[in-house]
């Protein structure tokens, strides 16, 4: 019996999806978005010496691939990035027509999203008034603010006050197919905003919204606004079953790290961890230890995407990834004989692009434990297909293994 890390950089993108002229930031289409290759070239100029300094530094992660796999999806420069690969490497697109986080995991899953997601428009208001009835009426308040496109920083800064003072949550959306509420955790109160979430879901689901966000904060109008860390997502439940089921209904024990249980409503998943990335990470050291044989553990980090990408941070994504590859190469050493770890992501986030959505890009998929080589070119749920093959599990789907 083995194990397997299937481990997700949340938005680490490398270019050349084949459909990013359909994928929008504002009216610019993705075309020659490339989240990992772009902030490779800002460190190299030394444009993104903000808390660190110089050429990016990711030797583990260029050892397993990451460098190789960024130039064959896209043919970009990778500065920096120049190992001779070591792991099995290779970079996948995605097919569901969603860059949003649900859509990318899923899929890499083993189920390409079989519908069509429900956008709001980029106007102001976004929301039908009979939606913004029901949330209010849900809230227990006069109505909503907000009500438009916007980043989650920027909108708690512009009506925090005035939901301080009305009490009326804040709604917003972006080129995702979700519904964001924030809402102070102490004067409104985050179990009655989970509650206001989880009471509106259905209706948003129904819609085939993917997602309900609550967006907790904390902080007052004069010392300025702060996200905290319960965020929580409201997901629908996907249609068919995952990885994840394939895993437990084959007896196995399956670990949820980070926003897995949120993504996928806790199908087929046992256990699930929060917190911060540095806090997730430690769990996975810890599960890197202690998990079962034959058992499957799913983690996501997500600061990369939250706390970079929307914001546009180049420095502060360099940051990221470096903290991540020290962290990952001393996981990389603890693997045990017959463990197979999966490095991928669930699509782009270039920081360096306009607009503060996703980008839609490849992903790479950089594999340790099974030897070194060249994947190629291939599909997000070839990635399930191929963690359910070294798991010896059936499979489902339209995915292939590559191992
Ligand atoms: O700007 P914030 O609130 O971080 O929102 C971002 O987070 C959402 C969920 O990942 C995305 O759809 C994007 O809107
Ligand atoms: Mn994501
Ligand atoms: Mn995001």
């Amino acid at each position: 019996m083995t194990r397997a890390f299937l481990v997700v950089m949340d938005s680490v993108g490398i270019g050349g999806a084949p459909d990013a002229d359909t994928f929008f930031n504002g009216d610019r289409p993705d075309t020659g978005a490339n989240t990992l290759a772009h902030i490779a070239q800002a460190c190299a100029r030394g444009a993104a010496e903000e808390g660190r300094s110089g050429p990016l530094h990711l030797p583990h992660l260029d050892r397993l691939g990451l460098g190789a796999a960024t130039r064959l999806a896209s043919d970009a420069a990778t500065p920096g990035l120049a190992a001779e690969a070591s792991g099995l490497w290779g970079c996948a697109r995605e097919h569901s027509r969603g860059k949003d986080t649900p859509s990318g995991h899923w899929e890499l899953a083993g189920l390409p999203v079989p519908w069509d997601w429900h956008y709001f428009p980029d106007t102001i208001p976004a929301f039908p008034n009979d939606l913004v009835q029901a949330v209010a009426q849900a809230a227990g308040s006069d109505g909503i603010l907000g009500n438009c496109h916007a980043s989650g920083t920027v909108i708690i800064d512009r009506h925090g006050a005035e939901h301080m003072r009305t009490g009326q949550p804040i709604c917003y959306t972006s080129a995702d197919s979700v519904f964001q509420i924030a809402a102070h955790e102490e004067t409104f109160g985050l179990d009655r905003l989970l509650a206001l979430c989880k009471a509106v879901a259905p209706r948003l689901h129904a819609m085939k919204v993917g997602r309900v966000i609550a967006r907790p904060f904390v902080g007052t109008p004069e010392a300025g606004f702060t996200r905290t860390t319960n965020r929580k997502d409201f997901a629908i439940t996907p249609p068919a079953p995952v990885l994840t089921n394939w895993a437990q209904d084959a007896g196995r024990r399956v670990h949820g790290v980070g926003k897995i249980g949120d993504i996928f409503s806790m199908q087929g998943i046992d256990d699930v961890v929060k917190g911060s990335d540095a806090e997730l990470m430690t769990h996975l050291a810890r599960l890197i230890g202690t998990a079962e044989e034959g058992s499957l553990t799913f983690a996501n980090f997500v600061e990369f995407d939250s706390l970079y990408g929307h914001r546009r941070d180049i420095s502060g994504y360099a940051r990221a990834l470096e903290w991540f590859d020290r962290e990952i190469g001393q996981i990389l050493q603890s693997l045990r004989p017959g463990d197979l770890m999966v490095l991928t992501a669930d699509h782009g986030n270039d920081p360096s692009w306009s607009g503060t959505d996703h980008t839609r890009e490849q992903v790479p998929v950089l594999v340790a434990g099974r030897g070194a080589g060249q994947i190629g070119q291939v599909n997000f749920a070839d990635i399930a297909a191929s963690v359910a093959a070294h798991l010896a599990i059936p499979a489902q789907g339209p995915g292939r293994s590559f191992l």
